[in-house]
């Protein structure tokens, strides 16, 4: 391990195994450590502990306030001559719920601010807030003695690389001893702990639901890499965390038990139907994935997935978790380079493609155009005052009753195509000098087009009629694509006449 690196923090007290970093060195607690028995045994004496379990809708942050909040993170490595830089200035949120996956190149930064969230990492610059469910606050990550940071890490759960499995202890043993045993928590704790094994394939039943040789009472030792991972994986779940940090969760894992631990993140994330999830699953399968769900695992899947509300924030390389993921966020060289909500992006991108406008726009240009105005803000909810700041030109709001595009008023370079992402609007045209309703439009339709296509006035009104949220495209920017796209497009034609000659 490199001088360069800063002190760890001390062990938590609980005996919880906290995760090791990977590469080596950083560990928080060693792994057969002395004692173990003896510390399984304490854990294994309930101890009602209120939040986790039952915790309600009221626990949730405010409305339209995030889960985690990090600002202005900066973190270097090495002092003196050998300090070196290796995150700089991340800002990110993350909503209650989401599934957020982050890529980016290996030594991208990652894991340091995976670690970093996690409380595992002193924090050096720039502010970290960790929403506390059952305090119903922020826990702020700056300058916070080590004490607090224990509580912070017990609010998530970790699945790191190396699973610091305790060697003398079994299967649910290991998993016992983290579990804490709450108010409103599982009437019979073993048996969850036994639940979680089995559906994650290390129980009485193979996935065809054929009797197997559980794993329930062998220690890692006797386990495959694959299976220490996916026991590590029940310990982090035990206690429904509502942050799970993850990095790289998936790697050792073959087709089904990868598809298993996915599937579980994301219903731990929020509620489906059985209907909904087959649907999930059959899709993953028609991506071209080997993995399956077997019907027994989806009953004990929705069981499993009681309580809701998960965030998790997993590093992956995985493609199954990629066609999952709620946000994607990827970093390169220390820096958050694109943060996007994938239902944003594909409301936008499919608002655009509806629209004749783009028809002569390469699907591909359209898309970047469509990058180009995402806020980054699930188009289910309200856009705030300081994320409309902080990607400023993307989104306009107007309030009821004001007015978006004017009848007869000029077009020019400024000029705007609207899509509107939330409320509804009227569009309105002169007849016998008096405004005439034509139609009403609500989110995923756009306006506004025509008239910058044609250079000539607007030939209506469209004006708010509840709080509207639309995006807006530029003349200039439109013009911009469709110059690149035009000799395409052309030679595309070109080509199809000559084919009908
Ligand atoms: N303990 C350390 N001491 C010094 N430099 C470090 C240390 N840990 C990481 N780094 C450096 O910080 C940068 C970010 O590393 P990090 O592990 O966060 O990247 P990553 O995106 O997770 O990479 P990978 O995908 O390979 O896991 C890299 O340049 C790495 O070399």
């Amino acid at each position: 391990m490199s001088s360069s690196e800063e002190p760890i923090p001390p062990a938590p007290e609980e005996p919880t195994p906290t995760p090791s970093l990977k590469g080596g060195g950083q560990d928080l607690r060693s792994s057969g450590a002395s004692g173990e028995l003896e510390e399984a045994s304490r854990a294994f004496t309930p101890s009602l502990q209120g939040g986790g379990w039952g915790v309600g809708p009221s626990h949730l942050p405010p409305p339209g306030q995030p889960v985690l909040r990090i600002r202005g993170v900066n973190h270097y490595f090495g002092t003196g001559d050998t300090r070196t830089q290796v995150l700089f200035g991340n800002t990110l949120e993350v909503m209650p719920g989401e599934l957020v996956i982050m890529s980016g190149p290996s030594g991208s930064g990652k894991t340091t601010i995976l670690t970093l969230i996690g409380g595992l990492r002193t924090l050096q610059e720039g502010e970290i807030e960790v929403w506390d469910a059952d305090r119903g606050d922020y826990r702020t990550l700056r300058g916070t003695p080590e004490p607090e940071l224990v509580t912070v890490r017990r609010l998530i759960g970790f699945i790191f690389q190396r699973h610091n499995l305790f060697d003398s202890l079994t299967a649910v043993q290991n998993i016992r001893m983290a579990q804490r045993l709450k108010e409103n928590g599982p009437a019979d704790p073993d048996r969850d702990a036994r639940d979680l094994l089995t559906y994650l394939l290390l129980g009485e039943r193979d996935l065809s639901g054929n009797p197997q040789k559980s794993r329930f009472d062998y220690k890692p030792a006797a386990l495959s890499g694959g299976q220490r991972q996916r026991v590590a994986i029940a310990r982090a779940l035990i206690n429904r965390p509502k942050l799970v940090l993850a990095d790289e969760p998936t790697a050792a894992l073959d087709a089904n038990s990868g598809l298993a631990v996915v599937t579980l993140l994301q219903e731990l994330a929020r509620e489906r139907s059985a209907a909904e999830l087959r649907a999930l699953v059959r899709a993953a399968e028609e991506a071209g994935e080997n993995g399956r769900l077997a019907e027994w695992q989806v009953v004990l899947l929705k069981r499993i997935a009681n309580e809701h509300g998960t965030t998790s924030l997993i590093v992956t390389h995985d493609a199954r978790i990629m066609n999952l993921a709620d946000r994607i966020v990827h970093m390169e060289r220390g820096r958050i380079e694109s943060n996007v909500v994938v239902a944003e992006r594909l409301f936008v991108r499919e608002g655009l493609r509806q629209s004749p406008a783009f028809a002569a726009i390469l699907p591909e240009e359209q898309e970047k155009i469509a990058d180009a105005v995402l806020i980054g803000v699930h188009p289910n909810e309200a856009v705030r005052p300081d994320q409309l700041a902080a990607r400023p030109g993307r989104v306009e709001v107007y309030e009821p009753g004001q007015v978006i595009v004017r009848e007869g008023d000029p077009v020019n370079e400024l000029s705007k195509f609207y899509l509107i992402r939330r409320g509804t609007v009227e569009v309105l045209r002169a007849a016998n000098g008096a405004p005439q309703k034509l139609t009403e439009m609500g989110p995923g339709r756009y306006f506004g087009e025509v008239a910058f296509l044609l250079n000539q006035p607007r030939n209506a009104t469209v004006r708010a009629l509840t709080r509207a949220e639309v995006y807006t495209v530029d003349r200039a920017t439109f013009d911009k694509f469709r110059s690149v796209s035009l000799p395409f497009v052309e030679r595309m034609l070109a080509n199809f006449r000559a084919g009908e000659g």
